[in-house]
């Protein structure tokens, strides 16, 4: 071979997709793998809270990644989302709450602090207490730290790891009731609820669907790979946070459910029907899923 030709070819790297890492517990399953399989090498990943990924993503700042459910309702025309793969749950969730110094149907004209980092749980917890327990409190949005929320609230919307620490401290420590959202959706629909969902761009997808497929099938490698050997996973996880490795066993297997076919997808239909009204969406929006 004459080399010195070969090399003369200029090598045209292509860039890395630009991917969202919601940096919540929740999560760990589906991006811990990522690092076994090696598609962490293949990735330009963006730690950062449920609220401010929705907006890169929505914002064109990243190319794919977790969005927020409500957030993709309001943005469906531009993204297309992945299937199979999500943060949900079918029944309890136990880090999506309202924690309440009352019972919820007293808090009419209360107040009810919303954690700012959430986008969905905020807007899922405002219907059931408007449409099924029949009250209308008053909102503000406030940083996600419980003690601080409830010093000027009755009640307050926590996600994530905060939330987890409360449904399992903090509120029997301040004595407070804690409402799991995933757990009052299911009792009043019949349905999983989607809390956050995989969405790349369209625009992205149409210049890149080679990409976009394999990331899909990285993040399905990495949450298979994980769930199989979650005992590991909750070791390794222990170690750096402050739940034990049981508490994550059953907060990964038993709480969160990380599919996304029909019965998920029918859950957030039925979600749009009920807040499309004040939301800015149609009720019956086309919700666009990638195909294999
Ligand atoms: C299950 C959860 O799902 C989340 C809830 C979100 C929301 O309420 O907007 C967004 C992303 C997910 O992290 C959780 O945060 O605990």
């Amino acid at each position: 071979m004459d080399i010195s030709r070969v090399a003369r070819v200029p090598h045209v790297p292509v860039k890395r997709p630009r991917v969202g890492h919601i940096q919540f517990l929740n999560c760990l399953p589906i991006y811990w793998g990522l690092a076994r399989t090696g598609s962490l090498l293949g990735l330009e990943l963006t730690k950062d809270t449920p609220d401010r990924l929705s907006n890169l993503l929505v914002d064109g700042a990243l190319d794919i990644g977790p969005i927020a459910c409500m957030e993709y309702l309001k943005h469906a025309d531009d993204l297309v989302l992945l299937p199979d793969i999500a943060v949900g749950s079918d029944g309890p969730v136990t880090s999506c709450l309202i924690v309440s110094q009352v019972p919820l149907g007293e808090l009419d004209g209360r107040r009810v602090a919303l954690g700012s980092t959430s986008r969905s749980s905020v807007r899922l917890a405002r219907l059931l207490l408007e449409e099924r327990e029949g009250v209308r409190p008053e909102y503000s949005t406030c940083p996600p730290d419980l003690p601080v929320m409830m010093q000027d609230a009755d009640a307050a919307v926590v996600i994530g790891d905060a939330a987890l620490r409360a449904y399992l401290h903090q509120a029997e420590e301040l004595g407070l009731r804690v409402y799991d959202l995933g757990e009052m959706w299911k009792a009043w629909t019949g349905l999983p609820f989607v809390f956050a969902a995989w969405a790349a761009r369209k625009d992205y997808l149409e210049q890149n669907p080679r990409i976009v497929r394999e990331v899909h099938q990285a993040f399905l490698e990495s949450r298979d790979l994980s769930m199989a050997e979650v005992d590991k996973v909750c070791e390794h996880a222990a170690r750096w946070e402050a739940f034990d490795e049981e508490t994550l066993r059953r907060y990964y297997t038993e709480a969160l459910d990380f599919s996304f076919g029909e019965r998920q997808l029918e859950g957030v239909r039925e979600f749009a029907r009920r807040v499309a009204a004040d939301s800015g969406f149609d009720p019956e929006l086309e919700i666009s899923i990638l195909q294999l």
